[in-house]
């Protein structure tokens, strides 16, 4: 994030509150304007509130390779207009309002303040509320380059190779309802109603243009970037992240996540792809398999998390002292050509199904340099021969290109797509 910019909004929105005072305005704002600045977190302090605001602004949208946050709203939209204009506007307003609350602020003139005849620009629930680290990330999925052979917005010769249609792969159960998407909008934050409000506060500014296809909530974050921190479990008890791409790791990352200048299409330099399954879990009936059983799938023992053959969960698995079908053994890059995609997931849970049983699971997201050389190979291994393919079931799915990082406060999220 430029501090400028978030210094400038506190300060514009400190001088609108006063020029409204001192304009007389029947505002009610002008006999309690030091009540809502507060409540705004407008002050006279010059200094943006930075404390836990991750920076909007860079090469590279955050949300990807920044520390993973406690909570997660996902969602995904359908553009539901035709006009490319009306497009490019709202992805220019959803950039300007993402700025302003990854960095704390309310989006607009406020929650309160404003026009009383007027809806507030922003929905409230967040007033009085610290950034949390919130960080948005936007996608594009292939339906928005076109859609059923119609190209509504003049981009299908745009689409880059490397957002591919997933193939089925084997014990797919696919909902449609769960899948697919022309935008997404990954909201991350420490504090779930900070996530909530901003992609409420998005769909909100997009009325008329997107409509909301499906969104997934998600906690307790299932992979980690920061190695040094202790690595999360996943509803099934066992450390998840172990051995995932860290965020500091600019080689990795550079190999592995981030779109390459030779890669191409130029618009998308810096960019990556993003893979979303919503991964259902058999929860009872995992309950109920002995830990020895457990521990086989993964070739990792549940307390330590370590590799079979091993003493400690970092250590380098030995690949041959783990059982051939283990999710580990299967998923490690030297059983895949190398690959590697780095791993943003989260525990879900959705209630009862009816039966009883826990509507629980793990909403995976995985970033990639290319999906043909990152998901789809780990896939087609894993859905072939994962025994943990007993205990879960892939029931949504979608893709997305994941554009580069907004530079500064001129640019927005697609420029480059759109020029
Ligand atoms: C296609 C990619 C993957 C899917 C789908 C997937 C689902 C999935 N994974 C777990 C739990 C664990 N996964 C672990 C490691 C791991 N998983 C993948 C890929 C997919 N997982 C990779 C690339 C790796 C790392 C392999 C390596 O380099 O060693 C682990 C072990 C700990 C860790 O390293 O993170 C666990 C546990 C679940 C529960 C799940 C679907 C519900
Ligand atoms: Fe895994």
């Amino acid at each position: 994030m430029s501090a400028d910019s978030a210094t400038g909004a506190a300060k514009v929105s400190r001088r609108r509150l006063l020029g409204w005072g001192g304009a007389g305005l029947a505002l009610g704002v002008a006999a309690t304007g030091g009540a809502a600045a507060a409540a705004i977190g407008v002050s006279d302090d010059p200094e943006p509130r930075l404390g836990d605001a991750v920076p909007f602004y860079g090469p590279h949208q955050a949300g990807i390779a920044t520390p993973v946050q406690d909570r997660l709203h996902f969602a995904a939209f359908d553009v539901t207009t035709d006009d490319r204009d009306a497009l490019v506007a709202l992805l220019k307003e959803w950039t300007r309002a993402a700025a302003r609350m990854t960095a704390g602020r309310p989006v607009g003139e406020g929650a309160v303040g404003g026009l009383p005849e007027a809806p507030p620009d922003d929905t409230g629930e967040a007033l009085g509320l610290k950034p949390s680290r919130l960080t948005l990330t936007v996608g594009f999925g292939p339906t928005l380059f076109a859609k059923d052979g119609e190209d509504r917005f003049g981009l299908a010769d745009r689409r880059p190779p490397a957002l591919i249609d997933l193939p089925a792969f084997p014990g797919d159960d696919l909902d449609p309802a769960r899948s697919g998407g022309d935008l997404c909008v990954q909201a991350c934050a420490d504090d779930p109603q900070v996530a909530v409000h901003a992609i409420r506060n998005l769909a909100r500014i997009g009325f008329g243009k997107v409509s909301v296809r499906w969104s997934q909530l998600g906690f307790g974050k299932t992979s980690s970037t920061t190695p040094e921190a202790q690595t999360p479990r996943n509803l099934m008890g066992f450390k998840d992240g172990t051995r995932n791409i860290s965020g500091t790791d600019t080689a990795a990352l550079n190999e592995h996540v981030w779109v390459q200048p030779q890669d191409g299409p130029p618009w998308m330099v810096g960019g990556s792809y993003l893979v979303a399954r919503r991964i259902a879990m058999n929860i009872e009936t995992w309950d109920r398999a002995p830990l020895k059983e457990q521990e086989d799938i993964f070739g990792r023992t549940k307390g330590e998390g370590a590799p079979y053959g091993k003493k400690h969960e970092h250590d380098e698995p030995d690949l041959n002292a783990l059982p051939a079908d283990s999710h580990v053994r299967l998923a490690h890059p030297d059983s895949n050509g190398g690959a590697r995609i780095l791993r943003r997931g989260y525990s879900y849970t959705d209630g009862t199904d009816g039966l009883g049983r826990l509507d629980a699971g793990l909403f995976f997201l995985a970033y990639q340099r290319d999906i043909r050389r990152g998901f789809l190979p780990l896939q087609t291994r894993l859905a072939r021969s994962d025994a943990l393919n007993e205990y879960i079931r892939h029931v949504g799915s979608a893709v997305f290109a994941i554009p580069p990082g907004v530079r500064d406060a001129a640019d927005w999220w697609g420029k480059e797509l759109f020029a």
